[in-house]
């Protein structure tokens, strides 16, 4: 009896009950009966269930918005019961639409009901075994990369760490520079001293000096306090300079200089203080080509790029753009009381074609907004709000179509199938050899069964 699935049942079938409920048990299920919305919210909160039949009662649409908040508070799938009459109202469709899995009219079919709730009732099961195998997603700074090159930046990530030399790390905007520079930190032998942050283009220049050194009480009109700067402020840990190509000339000079001695001199003091800090710096402009127009020191650039670490844009990882995607998903689900389920398969392949210029940033915000704009179960390409490929992006020809098409059919396969070849080839009517073939032609990763992360928490 225990290991029976419990369906919640709320209002009445309006029919014999009693032979509904008796159906429904000899076919395995133990029924909790509600008489109303109040009842069933407390049996919820008391006991877990496995999926659950609304029975809507003609004159009740009245009770929507309170239905619609237990449906969405409730963690299962549900069907409904309805009077074919109450389909005409739009409010209730858009309710049914957008929270149930399913409905009937009636009279009742018990057996298409016990389907459609055994189906309901896997469902909630197969979440719930979704996320207990992926308990590294709490992780505080996490990367995710399922890709070779993301597996390779990974292995850079964990080998700089051990070293205690500048890291240059270099990326468009969004791609996780930041992220890998925490990363670095948090594996490295400074891992409990702080990890301080200074977006070196955010600042105004007359400030800068005094951001990163400090100054005295009185060294200048203003300074009204003796101010630590963020170089002392990381000392025993690490400095990320965000954006050092913008620091200006004058600043460059004093950085090369703490850079070389390890000593550093707050505005207005007579004395140097040692401080002893690793310094990890990004840029997303082309250093070397400032370096060149004189924009940049050459022997400041030599000094920060002891170690370099690059990181892809997200449009050159295209197989993670799914991954990230509901790993976002998956993240946000958990603050958010929605009823959206997931990505359709149009919104799948609409983001992997996207040229995503603002990266993994533009990614987390698409996908938030895909979140609160979704009216029904799947996300649908309006949601996310992206303009088709072909309206931004330069002319492809023929055969550049075919294979982006060819990469996108694969790509699909692959995830729908858990990376499992043989399923994939027989989907896509290929030998597995043929696909191990494609795959090497597109670059796709071959044992990409598990999402490889570099968990830093
Ligand atoms: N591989 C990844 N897995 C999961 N989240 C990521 C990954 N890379 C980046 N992010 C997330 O994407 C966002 C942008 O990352 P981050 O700020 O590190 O980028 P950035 O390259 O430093 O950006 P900018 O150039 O604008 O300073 C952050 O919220 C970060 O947590």
């Amino acid at each position: 009896m225990e290991n029976k699935a419990r369906l919640l049942m709320v209002g009445s079938i309006q029919g014999n009950q009693q032979d509904f409920v008796g159906g429904m048990e000899d076919r395995g299920w133990k029924i909790s009966p509600a008489k109303d919305l109040v009842q069933a919210t407390a049996m919820l909160a008391d006991a877990e269930h496995d999926a659950g039949i609304y029975c809507l009662s003609q004159g009740r649409t009245s009770d929507l918005k309170a239905m619609e908040k237990m449906i969405i508070h409730s963690d299962m799938e549900w069907m409904a019961l309805v009077d074919e009459a109450e389909l005409e109202d739009p409010r209730l469709c858009k309710s049914l639409s957008k929270l149930f899995m399913a409905f009937q009219s009636r009279p009742v079919e018990i057996d298409q009901i016990d389907c459609l709730m055994q189906h309901a009732a896997a469902m909630k099961q197969l979440r719930k075994e979704g996320s207990y195998s992926a308990p590294h997603q709490e992780a505080e700074f996490e990367m995710v990369g399922t890709v070779p090159v993301m597996k390779k930046l990974f292995d850079t990530i964990r080998r700089v760490a051990s070293v205690d030399a500048p890291v240059f790390i270099n990326g468009e905007s969004g791609t996780g520079k930041e992220l890998a520079a925490r990363a670095i930190h948090e594996r490295s032998q400074r891992a409990s001293a702080p990890f301080v942050a200074v977006n070196c283009g955010a600042l105004p220049n007359n400030l800068i000096q005094s951001e990163l050194f400090g100054h005295e009480k009185g060294a200048f009109t203003g300074a009204s306090q003796q101010k630590i700067g963020q170089i002392e402020a990381a000392a025993g840990g690490t400095l990320f300079l965000d954006e050092i190509g913008d620091l200006p000339l004058e600043l460059q000079v004093n950085l090369l200089r703490f850079l070389e001695e390890k000593t550093i001199q707050r505005i207005g003091a007579i004395e140097e203080i040692h401080v002893d800090v690793r310094v990890l710096s990004a840029t997303h402009v082309d250093l070397e080509k400032a370096v060149e127009e004189g924009r940049f020191r050459e022997d400041l650039y030599h000094r920060l790029n002891v170690l370099q670490v690059s990181i892809p844009p997200l449009r050159e990882r295209q197989e993670d753009i799914e991954v990230l995607a509901k790993f976002f998903f998956d993240k946000f689900i958990e603050d958010k009381s929605t009823n959206v389920r997931g990505f359709s398969q149009d919104a799948l392949t609409l983001m992997r074609q996207y040229h995503w210029p603002g990266n993994i940033r533009e990614l987390i915000n698409r996908v938030r907004r895909a979140m609160v704009m979704c009216d029904q179960r799947l996300i649908k390409p309006t949601d996310l709000g992206l303009e088709r490929r072909s309206s931004n992006r330069s002319i492809i020809t023929l055969e550049q179509a075919r294979n982006n098409a060819e990469k996108d059919a694969l790509i699909s396969a692959l995830c729908r199938n858990k990376h499992n070849v043989k399923k994939a080839a027989d989907e896509l009517g290929v030998s597995r050899v043929t696909l191990y073939r494609l795959m090497e032609k597109h670059e796709l990763t071959r044992k990409g069964e598990q999402t490889v992360s570099l968990s830093t928490a």
